[in-house]
């Protein structure tokens, strides 16, 4: 909804359709329904590349050869650990706060305790970068511990034989992921990486730009991904489907019955669907099928195949009504349910990914700054006398 001010200038309401900067890191291309990080189709780097080579990539410009790799998961490996305040402030939180919450606070202290919190030099973001890269998952999985445990808890300590993914699941879980869910875990976090100025990005590099540190906006776009409007949107798509009813006694097709009527209902009432539609894709994200295949690789693996029947059934029944296609977390939900993750710590899952687009933004923007701080157009009261002035 654009508007004009009263000298003719055009608003744009969300930003919608404004293009603010130039970016090098990824491509967002509706038209072509694609998606290029560095020069490169993600579905490509989804089929063939580590989250240790994606990451490298974001920062960095290229994939790394054979030795960059090494050293990449070398720093990886040898960064997982907490410092005993970063646990003892998440210890402090009740376990009733939202775990984005957690996390967010959690690298509020990072960067509190980080020595080199203020140095912004192109050395030591990207050292921070790879630090936030690295504690995050240990952040993360130690969350859905303190969660089930109903409170501090004593962490499961990474293991430096794993990878990223299977050490991220195994810091989780307690128990070594079968490959196939490993797999699953890794594209995930490939296609979360990277996504040019969505919001929280954005929000990353307005605080860059006031010349705040990285932590400072990492910060501040983990609140801005929080919102079911945009990262926490698969949260949102679990409790959809949690309110339609998982029934593993149930056939795909019944379950697919139900989610269309569920579907069909709510678009009655005029409910918005989180899950679905995306400000830039208009025919669909250029995530969703490698996400899908996901998907379909772990209902296959834990043979559940009602949600496949809830999920087809929902988007069926809104493209019949309305032509809105699923985005990137209508299938990350169910396959993060199906790998045994709270619903609450799907969006955190998504900042673990994300942190490497984020910083790979902060950097850029810095190397190029211009303080972002746009217009408004003022329609508040015309100037009147303060009584007794
Ligand atoms: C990884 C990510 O962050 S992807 C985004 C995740 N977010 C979600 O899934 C939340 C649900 N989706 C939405 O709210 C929207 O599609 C957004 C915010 C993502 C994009 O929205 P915008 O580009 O601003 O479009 P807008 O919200 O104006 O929608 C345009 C029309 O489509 C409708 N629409 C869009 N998405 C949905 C939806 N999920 N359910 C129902 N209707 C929808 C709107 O109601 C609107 O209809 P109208 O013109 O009749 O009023
Ligand atoms: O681009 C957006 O607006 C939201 C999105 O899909 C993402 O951040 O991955």
């Amino acid at each position: 909804m654009n508007a004009e001010t009263a000298d003719g200038a055009e608003i744009r309401r969300g930003l919608n359709g404004v293009v603010t900067d130039t970016t090098a890191i990824s491509k967002v291309n509706p038209e072509t329904n694609s998606l290029l990080y560095r020069g490169y189709p993600v579905p490509d780097l989804a089929a063939t590349q580590p989250f240790e080579a994606v990451a490298h990539l974001l920062w960095t410009g290229e994939l790394p050869d054979a030795d960059e790799l090494a050293e990449a998961i070398r720093h990886e490996r040898s960064h997982r650990d907490l410092a005993p305040q970063v646990r003892a402030a998440m210890d402090s939180l009740p376990i009733t706060c939202h775990p984005m919450d957690a996390v967010r606070t959690a690298v509020s202290v990072l960067g509190a305790l980080d020595p080199a919190a203020q140095d912004s030099s192109p050395e030591a973001e990207l050292e921070k970068a790879r630090c936030l890269y690295a504690q995050l998952p240990t952040v993360i999985a130690y969350e859905q511990r303190r969660r089930r445990a109903g409170g501090p808890t004593e962490p499961i300590a990474p293991r430096e034989d794993l990878d990223y993914s299977q050490n991220f699941l195994w810091m989780t879980f307690g128990e070594e992921a079968a490959p196939e869910v490993v797999d699953a875990f890794r594209i995930s976090m490939v296609l979360y990486a990277e996504h040019s100025f969505n919001a929280s990005t954005f929000t990353a590099r307005v605080i860059t730009s006031t010349l705040s540190d990285m932590h400072s906006a990492v910060t501040g776009a983990i609140g801005a991904l929080k919102g079911p409007l945009h990262g926490g949107a698969n949260e949102a798509v679990m409790h959809t489907f949690d309110e339609i009813g998982i029934r593993p006694e149930e056939s795909e097709a019944e379950a697919k019955a139900r989610a269309k009527a569920w579907m069909e209902d709510a678009l009655a009432q005029k409910k918005k669907v989180m899950g679905f539609g995306h400000r830039v894709y208009k025919h669909g994200d250029s995530r969703v099928p490698t996400m899908k295949q996901a998907m379909d690789a772990m209902i296959a693996h834990f043979d559940r195949s009602e949600v496949l029947g809830l999920y087809n059934g929902l988007e069926q029944a809104m493209d019949e009504a309305k032509g809105i296609k699923p985005n990137l977390d209508y299938p990350a939900g169910p396959t993060y349910h199906l790998m045994g993750f709270d619903t609450e710590l799907f969006t955190p899952l998504f900042i673990a990914a994300r942190i490497t687009g984020w910083t790979a933004h902060v950097m850029e923007q810095r190397a190029a700054n211009a303080l972002i701080r746009p217009l408004s157009a003022y329609t508040g009261p015309d100037e009147r006398p303060v009584p007794g002035a």
